[in-house]
């Protein structure tokens, strides 16, 4: 493990005359002299009407001075590269005016530019006369996208959004979170990967593909933007549990990287959508005509890990080591040796194997508030052992073996998992990939899910299948018969694969099951009461994690990370919560929450050695609120 010592003696961390380790107000201001010239240098420069003009510096207080830097996090790192890896470009401390103003989404405001600004930005005439709020303007989008009746059509609204007022498009995420998570994300982010080709307008994000071979620097460079500190990477070849979804997975790493601004305050300029496209094998796609993708079955073996390893080692040049990499819906039979391979290397996470883990131990820490009993006293059983059920499972036994210091191994027999040859047990072991083989216990060979509860007798049954409908009455049943409050999670997506859905678990279980799933489901009435199920999505964690990465400056993710983010969100579940049948805190509060996970997870980084942002700040949470990115209009004058 790289100690704080050892990695501040590091080339990339010497670099930068010191910016990071000096006091905020230090950072600022360098920046700030290298703003002030760069913004002289552009009015020298510019033509009169294509003059680029400076932007609003009427922020009054050193926090909006940073936020002013981008609107975020980057103050120090942004810093760092500024001064070593990108040379300081003018326009990105400017702002263009007139027409190119209204169609730039980073700067344009729409009729929320003031009589002033139009005045000054060559906006007159250009905008109807009124000017309005950008609450009032909320209040007429929310308005228009609610009189659609089909989720797809809020989608391409809320893009179109996204690509003409990025601003606005957060502040309408933001402040209405519960209604439009579900349309930029889960579910509805699936049906729109499906359809990718033909909804598609403008491009967004990055495409890294076989045809990219020995030229993956050049098109990293073709961004835009250089002060990236989380990238969220697919193959599109497990899109949700809708499978090869080739290059059409783009909408997956963009729905992710929004909620990193959206829900964890990572500024928008700071994240960077890719997909690799190696090909799909899905025939329908391939027959297409519309499909955006390369033609051509998928590349595997030495053609497929090449690319992955010059996307990769790309990535860590252009943007240093202390960019978040996330892998994002691979399939089981690459995404466990990547993140194997590339964590001895990089700053990589894998949110369906690590972010859906430790969603699910706080799942877990919180019920058994309800439940009663601890960790290491219950048996837990899950349908699907793929990334998803074998992270879960790990991460519950670390968690026990935490708690009771009892060695891994023991911990791991209270988990048991079904794949779709039957239990796990050891004499299976010789045909079971190698993520699977910790989890073949001494057993019987049992084949049916049914007969795995009778046999097992679990407290807690999980599905991570990723097919839908598995959780039948009779295993609900059979878990309600031996168990009181039943914990049941139906975690795959999107809704039509839930293992089942939550009316079914709270109807064949009267009412007492303990049940969350990872896409949303509406609250359900049994014999006149309310039961608000939890969404047990790794939406709640992955936005804070990575926000606790960044802050801290982590140069690896650590399993304890995940522990710590899992136990901050569990304490985040409340008694009113539990009352209205939900182990989670509504993702209302989930600015809220993010933060309170960055802390752990930054606080958890400084302890392990790992974080590179010295020194550390006295209140993590607060200083992680300070970080984030509010999306506000700015003044320009
Ligand atoms: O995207 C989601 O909703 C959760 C997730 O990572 C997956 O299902 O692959
Ligand atoms: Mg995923």
């Amino acid at each position: 493990m790289l100690s704080a010592r050892t990695a501040a003696a590091s080339p990339l961390w010497t670099r930068g005359g010191g910016g990071e380790g000096g006091s905020s107000k230090g950072c600022t201001s360098c920046w700030e002299v290298r703003r002030r010239a760069a913004a002289v240098r552009v009015q020298a420069a510019a033509p009169r009407r294509v003059e680029a003009v400076a932007m609003d510096l009427a922020a009054e207080t050193e926090k909006e001075e940073m936020a002013a830097a981008g609107g975020g996090v980057e103050d120090k790192y942004g810093e760092d590269r500024a001064t070593e890896e990108v040379p300081v470009t003018p326009w990105a401390f400017s702002v263009a005016s007139g027409y190119t103003l209204l169609r730039d989404p980073h700067h344009n405001k729409g009729l929320a530019f003031t009589e002033k600004e139009r005045d000054a930005h060559y906006l007159r005439g250009l905008l109807p006369p009124a000017v309005v709020s950008q609450d009032l303007q909320v209040k007429k989008i929310m308005h228009n996208l609610r009189q659609y009746s089909v989720p797809l059509q809020r989608y391409m609204a809320m893009m179109d959004l996204q690509e003409r007022n990025e601003r606005l498009f957060y502040k309408l995420l933001i402040d209405n979170v519960e209604e439009l998570l579900p349309v930029v994300y889960t579910p509805t982010v699936g049906e729109a990967c499906q359809k990718y080709g033909s909804i598609f307008r403008r491009p967004q994000g990055l495409y890294v593909s076989l045809k990219d071979k020995g030229k993956v620097l050049d098109v990293l460079r073709n961004w835009p933007e250089r002060n990236i500190q989380v990238i969220v990477v697919t193959d599109g070849e497990r899109i949700l549990g809708l499978g090869d979804l080739g290059c059409q997975g783009m909408g997956i790493p963009v729905g992710k990287l929004s909620l990193y601004t959206a829900l964890g305050g990572v500024r928008p300029s700071a994240c960077l959508p890719i997909t690799i496209d190696v090909g799909t094998n899905n025939k329908q796609l391939l027959n297409d005509e519309f499909y955006i993708g390369l033609r051509q079955r998928r590349a595997t073996g030495k053609e497929y890990h090449e690319l992955m390893d010059e996307f990769m080692s790309a990535a860590k040049q252009i943007y240093g080591e202390k960019v978040l990499i996330q892998f994002e819906d691979f399939a089981n039979h690459n995404a466990f040796d990547l993140l194997a391979k590339y964590s001895k290397s990089h700053l990589v996470f894998n949110d369906d194997i690590q972010g859906t883990a430790s969603v699910v131990l706080a799942g877990l820490l919180s019920s058994l508030k309800v439940v009663g009993g601890t960790l290491a006293e219950h048996t837990y059983l899950f349908l699907g052992a793929g990334e998803a059920g074998t992270g879960i499972a790990e991460l519950i036994a670390l968690e026990i073996s935490k708690q009771t210091k009892a060695p891994l191994e023991e911990c791991r027999k209270k988990v048991w998992l079904v794949d779709s040859k039957g239990l796990i047990v050891s004499s299976r072991k010789d045909s079971l990939q190698p993520f699977k083989k910790p989890w073949a216990h001494e057993h019987e060979p049992v084949t049916s899910l049914l007969d795995a509860v009778q046999s097992i007798k679990p407290t807690v049954l999980i599905g991570t299948s990723g097919v839908g409908k598995t959780f039948t009455k009779d295993v609900v049943e059979a878990m309600a018969s031996f168990n009181e409050r039943p914990v049941i999670f139906s975690l795959s997506n999107p809704t039509s694969h839930s293992e089942c859905t939550a009316e079914e678990a709270y109807n064949w279980s009267q009412g007492r099951a303990v049940f969350a799933s990872g896409s949303p489901f509406d609250p359900v009435e049994y014999n006149g009461k309310i039961h608000v199920p939890g969404q047990s999505n790794n939406a709640y964690i992955f936005p804070g994690f990575g926000l606790g990465v960044v802050i801290s400056g982590a140069i690896r993710v650590h399993e304890d990370m995940l522990l710590a983010a899992a136990e901050a969100l569990a304490d985040q579940a409340t008694q009113e919560n539990f009352d209205k049948g939900s182990i989670f805190p509504p993702f209302a509060n989930i600015r809220k929450i993010s933060a309170r996970i960055a802390a752990s997870v930054a606080a958890k980084a400084y302890e392990l050695g790992l974080a590179t942002r010295l020194p550390q700040p006295k209140d993590l949470e607060k200083y992680a609120e300070s970080c984030m990115y509010t999306p506000v209009y700015r003044s320009y004058r």
